[in-house]
């Protein structure tokens, strides 16, 4: 027994020492970069570098080397030299997009591609779709959203009810309408497909969640873990769902293409954005069902859980900020007594500017300490300021600096301001360099139209059905993992108004 034991402490302390050289090497082939790197801040313990300080509390140690370092600096930060930037040179990451790449960088930490077994191109499409059939079309979705709305709220609040924690619910409410507008109204009334749309994606995400310690050994190390584990664990939530929306979805996809054919120009489309998908990847009527489900998938994806998110951070503002809620309850009265159909048109929704004025706020003051990781694709990168990052190196935004940043905000920017943006001519799907919720740049988000219209909708009805506050009747406030802000799970309690 004893010898045993003896073997496997010899077997970790060669790994350790191993791990140990591996770094020092990697570390040292860092230092002798010919380049005019930004500064990298100094650190006390080899091979965790910055990982703890980090971690710790993110927010005060980056403003601490802001402080020290200005626009650009780099820390070491899981076995990887990760550099920083500020409000000056984050336009110039977003505009020089062939020299920076945030899908790149977001592979390394959820490799979407990889999991599906496709290459980095295949889903090219995807933004250009969502940008011209969905926010671009948003008139043809407008009523559906709010019927489904109207029903999934009704479904899961009703007469009033505590959501506790609120989160699972808000992503039930809102993938309804999302599965109405990318699946179709008959499939939205399928309560395992939406659970499917609302879970996916939160599920995937705690299943594969764990810190990157193997970047210690070698920053590549993580992304391999994750991808194994994906493929061979029993219990990824992952196959479950997609084995739902392909059960729903094959005889659906079937069906539509075999009408396509026989009908030719006589066949009516159905409006989604399932439609679009087959279309665009049918050869000849026939399609392979797994080509069209993956590019749907993606979409589920980027979608529903960003969306149910920043709902849930909005109730949460409301909750936190009663001095606006009379205001903000009065716009919301006058549009609907305005209102002589049962759905709102896309202009009258327009009209919702103390809202939708809320609504960028609570984005603003709800971002990330740091985010929109881009990789450096070109051999190196000399930014405007002479500092250099060479190919590979991880570039990422310090978003909260820049959310609260006086000059770029304007006065009082640590406040929560409802109507900072009213009258501004800056509504919330606008991207703006002081503002990156949705990102910059040719890849900004191409969904934010449809994301934001979906939100001031369900807010317009919580406002005028309910009454609403914290189940503990203090502030909520979010909570943080790292550098990753995600809403408290505090409980909501919704009660009907008369
Ligand atoms: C509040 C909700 C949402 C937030 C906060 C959000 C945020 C973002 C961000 C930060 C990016 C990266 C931008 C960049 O690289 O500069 C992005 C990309 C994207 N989003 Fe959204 N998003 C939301 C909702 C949606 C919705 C509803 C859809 C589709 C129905 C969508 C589809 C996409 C797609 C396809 C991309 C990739 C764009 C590209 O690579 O060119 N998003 N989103």
């Amino acid at each position: 027994m004893s010898l045993i034991l003896n073997d496997l402490t010899y077997s970790q302390l060669a790994l350790g020492s191993l791990i140990l050289l591996l770094s020092f090497i990697l570390l040292r082939s860092k230092k002798h970069s010919k380049l005019n790197e930004p500064p990298l801040v100094p650190y006390k313990y080899p091979i965790i570098g910055h990982t703890i300080d980090f971690n710790k509390d993110s927010k005060n140690f980056i403003k601490k080397c802001q402080a020290e370092y200005g626009e650009i600096f780099s820390l070491y930060v899981y076995g990887r030299v990760i550099t920083y930037v500020g409000k000056e040179l984050t336009p110039e990451v977003f505009r020089n997009n062939k020299d920076f790449n945030f899908n790149e960088a977001t592979q390394e930490t959820f490799p979407l591609g990889e999991f599906l077994h496709r290459t980095r191109d295949f889903f090219n499409m995807v933004p250009k779709i969502v940008q011209v059939n969905l926010s671009g079309e948003l008139k043809l979705y407008t009523e559906r959203v709010q019927k489904q709305l109207n029903a999934s709220i009704d479904e899961i609040i009703g007469n009033g009810k505590v959501l506790d924690p609120p989160l699972p619910s808000i992503q039930f409410i809102i993938a309804k309408p999302i599965a109405a507008t990318l699946v179709g109204e008959d499939l939205s009334d399928d309560r395992e497909l939406v659970n499917t749309f609302a879970y996916v994606t939160s599920e995937l995400g705690q299943f594969l969640s764990a810190p990157p310690t193997l970047g210690f050994v070698h920053p590549s190390l993580h992304r391999k873990f994750i991808v194994m584990k994906f493929n061979n664990s029993l219990n990824n939530p992952y196959e479950v769902h997609r084995g739902v929306i392909k059960k729903r979805l094959s005889p659906v996809i079937e069906k539509r293409l075999s009408e396509m054919k026989r009908l030719g120009d006589k066949y009516i489309p159905p409006i989604d954005i399932l439609q679009r998908y087959i279309e665009m990847l049918h050869k000849d009527y026939t399609a392979n069902i797994d080509d069209i489900m993956d590019h749907l998938i993606v979409t589920i994806f980027a979608s529903v859980h960003t969306t149910s998110v920043f709902l849930t951070y909005c109730l949460h503002e409301l909750v936190n900020n009663p001095q606006f809620h009379k205001e903000i309850l009065e716009e919301q009265e006058q549009i609907y007594s305005n209102n002589k159909n049962p759905y709102y048109s896309t202009d009258q929704i327009a009209k919702m500017v103390k809202l939708d004025s809320f609504i960028k706020e609570t984005m603003r003051i709800h971002s990330h300490i740091v985010s929109l990781q881009h990789k450096t694709l070109s051999s190196y990168y000399t930014f405007s300021n002479g500092y250099q990052v060479p190919k590979g190196r991880f570039v990422y935004i310090r978003t909260n600096e820049i959310h609260f940043d006086e000059e770029l905000q304007g006065k009082n920017s640590n406040e929560f301001d409802a109507f900072r943006y009213l009258n501004k001519n800056s509504p919330a799907t606008r991207v703006e360099r002081n503002h990156l919720i949705f990102g910059l740049g040719k890849h900004a988000c191409p969904g934010r139209v449809f994301a934001i219209n979906e939100i001031k909708i369900a807010l317009h009805y919580f406002l005028l059905n309910y009454n609403i506050r914290a189940k503990s009747g203090k502030k909520i406030e979010a909570r943080f993992f790292g550098a990753f802000e995600s809403p408290s799970n505090e409980g909501l309690i919704f009660e009907k108004r008369t």
